[in-house]
């Protein structure tokens, strides 16, 4: 079948099957053939769900190609939908026709963003709704008309696009819905069909403007693999399942291809099966019979299969797994960390996992998984990444509106949104940029009358920016970072693991936002993988752990909830249920999910956890936790559970 798919010379293909049934792999292979068949690399473009799945298929397909055609495996376009979008934007002719510039905001820039809008007088719960309900009507490819020209989000929607245009920025959901109407109109000729051929995988992920726009730039085929299961569920995202579903019914002649049976150790794929057919997934995608894929011999005497393993406390569990974990590793001939992953439900699970792998001697990368800029900027004594980000961006774009207006909000209560309004308005009424009112008010020694209310303010941050600017715009590489404050913060940690000491600040502050924004791991087989569910997308690993696999985690707190009702929490279950069944199918050989049964309460309750009972022990409140759901829903695919101090005992380690 595989090679059928490679040889498709068709416009439109669609690939169906279960979990890893091979459907990244028939994609991998087309990739190949189409590069062997001496198409032009560059115009190929893969569309995948994040910058993860972006790697893992650059490799996959490197593996897949002959050595003379080597340099073409990076020549490929391999991304994911918002950044082809972006770059669809990014040109001339699309910025004169949309009028916008696609600079994308970050989570931690969208927040300031969020506070210029509170401006408007809008409650801010009333606020987040409409913005919640725009977001929908873009992500979901709506005409504009009827969005309500006239209502109060109708408004709210004209408010956001001028102080965004103004700041010469975008929301990411915007930017996909943009982009389809620039591909779909005359200005936007030369740029459809860029590519000659698109290939998607997990098309069940993108969004319906983004799948709109993946076909617009589809020049002779579009070929999209997928599987309903497994749609991730992540805030901010609006996946179109159906768009994957009907993609054959509202099109003439699409090929389908529908992929048997699945690769991978028969007890994981049973396991999947097991929660692929419980109700609310659908039951048309189940491998039914698995081929086990081929261990590496220095890793034969590896346990294979799914281990089921409870501990007493989450601190028994860490301590033990790692153990466990140091044991399996090391008794192999060539150990390869990065083969291995430990799937976390939190950050705060992450960041604990992290630093006790660190204890043990283990390199650990908990990319994706350790959070973005976290941090309160009205005080910036509380979010000094935030603060190191926003000056690297000043030294980088020092006309960056987004990092000015950032760089002029911190310490004050209400980001000086105020100020910043009376600066746009100010810009508009003398007809010019953003960037020139601030420094025509920055470098004005106006007296008592200022040009607007509290212009004083903003004049004082443009000073102190200029001056942070002009000291530092030549510094390079670490005395860079030491400039920007970001020396030892967790935030930067990833970015000083990468630097090779001479990057100039626009160079850093691209290797920053592709952490906080769309993380990939750093290329060292010796790095253990920390990771979410939802990060597993697109990849594969040898063995995997899922620790803390107790209700509350997988699934959350919010799929038991007695507050919601019925039709919520099943909605809520089911998403978990397909992350959990996705993400743990990738275990190629070993899956150890690990669970405890009690915690402090304290902890129980600040991270979530589904807790049963309550009891006292030795003075302490302790909460009673359960095993995941999902392993009573597996039934008979689910392993006999075994008790932690015994497995290591069994293997002499306590
Ligand atoms: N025809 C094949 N023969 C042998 N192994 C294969 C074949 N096709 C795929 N595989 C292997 O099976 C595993 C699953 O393949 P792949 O990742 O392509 O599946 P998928 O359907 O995309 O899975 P996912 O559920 O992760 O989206 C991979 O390790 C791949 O190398």
């Amino acid at each position: 079948m595989i090679d059928t798919i490679a040889a498709f010379d068709g416009r439109l293909a669609k690939i169906e099957g279960a979990a890893r049934s091979g459907k990244t792999q028939a994609l991998v292979a087309r990739c190949a053939k189409l590069i062997e068949n001496g198409e032009a690399p560059e115009s190929i473009l893969v569309a995948v769900t994040n910058a993860f799945a972006a790697q893992a298929f650059r490799k996959r397909l490197r593996r897949a190609l002959p050595a003379n055609k080597a340099a073409a495996a990076e020549a490929v376009r391999i991304c994911c939908a918002l950044d082809a979008a972006v770059e669809v934007l990014d040109t001339p002719a699309a910025r004169e026709a949309t009028g916008r510039e696609p600079r994308i905001l970050s989570e931690a820039e969208y927040n300031f963003f969020l506070e210029d809008l509170k401006t408007t007088g809008e409650q801010p719960r009333k606020l987040r709704s409409m913005l919640s309900f725009l977001e929908r009507k873009m992500a979901n490819y709506e005409s504009r008309e009827e969005w309500g020209a006239g209502t109060a989000a109708g408004n709210l929607h004209a408010f956001a696009t001028r102080v965004l245009k103004l700041r010469g920025a975008m929301l990411p959901v915007e930017a996909p819905m943009l982009a389809a109407d620039f591909l779909k109109s005359d200005a936007g000729e030369a740029a459809r069909g860029r590519f000659s051929h698109v290939l998607c995988d997990d098309f069940q992920n993108f969004s319906h403007s983004e799948q709109t726009c993946l076909c617009l730039l589809a020049d002779k085929q579009i070929m999209v693999a997928g599987n309903p299961n497994q749609m991730m569920s992540k805030r901010g995202n609006h996946p179109y399942v159906e768009g994957f579903l009907k993609f054959d019914a509202v099109r003439r002649d699409v090929e389908v291809f529908h992929l048997e049976g699945a690769f991978g150790n028969p007890q994981v794929i049973a396991l999947a099966d097991a929660l692929g057919s419980q109700d609310g997934m659908d039951g048309a995608y189940v491998a039914g019979t698995a081929a086990d894929i081929e261990r590496d011999p220095a890793a034969a005497a590896l346990p294979v299969g799914v281990q089921s393993i409870k501990w007493n406390t989450p601190e028994d569990e860490l301590n033990g797994l790692t153990k466990y974990l140091r044991h399996l590793l090391s008794s192999q001939e060539d150990v390869r960390e990065a083969h291995t992953c430990i799937v976390v439900a939190n950050r705060r699970w992450a960041v604990m996992v992290e630093r006790l792998l660190r204890r043990r001697g283990f390199n650990v990368s908990a990319a994706g998984a350790a959070g973005t800029l976290a941090g309160d900027p009205r005080d910036s004594s509380r979010s000094r990444a935030l603060v190191a980000y926003t000056k690297l961006n000043l030294l980088a774009n020092p006309r960056d509106m987004v990092a000015w207006r950032s760089w002029c909000g911190f310490d004050n209560a209400l980001t000086n949104s105020d100020a910043w309004m009376g600066l746009q308005d100010f810009a508009e009424a003398e007809n010019i940029t953003l960037y020139q009112a601030l420094e025509q008010v920055g470098n004005a020694g106006f007296g008592a009358k200022e040009p607007f209310l509290r212009a004083r303010t903003l004049a004082e941050k443009w000073r102190a920016g200029q001056e942070f600017i002009t000291k530092n715009s030549t510094r390079r590489g670490f005395g860079l970072m030491k400039a920007i404050g970001a020396e030892g913060i967790s935030e930067f940690e990833a970015v000083a693991a990468d630097m090779m000491g001479d990057e100039t600040a626009a160079r850093l502050f691209e290797m920053e936002r592709a952490v906080i924004m769309d993380p990939a791991w750093i290329d060292d087989p010796h790095v253990l993988h920390v990771s979410t569910l939802q990060n597993l997308c697109g990849t594969e690993y040898d063995n995997i752990f899922v620790v803390g696999c107790i209700d509350g985690f997988f699934p959350i707190r919010n799929a038991f909830e007695v507050i919601s009702t019925d039709g919520e929490r099943n909605r809520v279950m089911d998403a978990e249920r397909r992350d959990f069944m996705s993400g743990v199918a990738k275990a190629k050989h070993l899956l150890v999910l690990s669970h405890f049964s009690k915690s402090e309460l304290e902890l129980a309750e600040r991270t979530k956890m589904q807790v049963v009972r309550v009891k006292s022990e030795n003075g302490k409140r302790m909460a009673i936790v359960r095993p995941s759901a999902f392993l009573s829903e597996a039934g008979d695919a689910a392993p006999t559970t075994i008790g932690g101090q015994a497995l290591l005992s069994e293997y002499g380690l306590n």
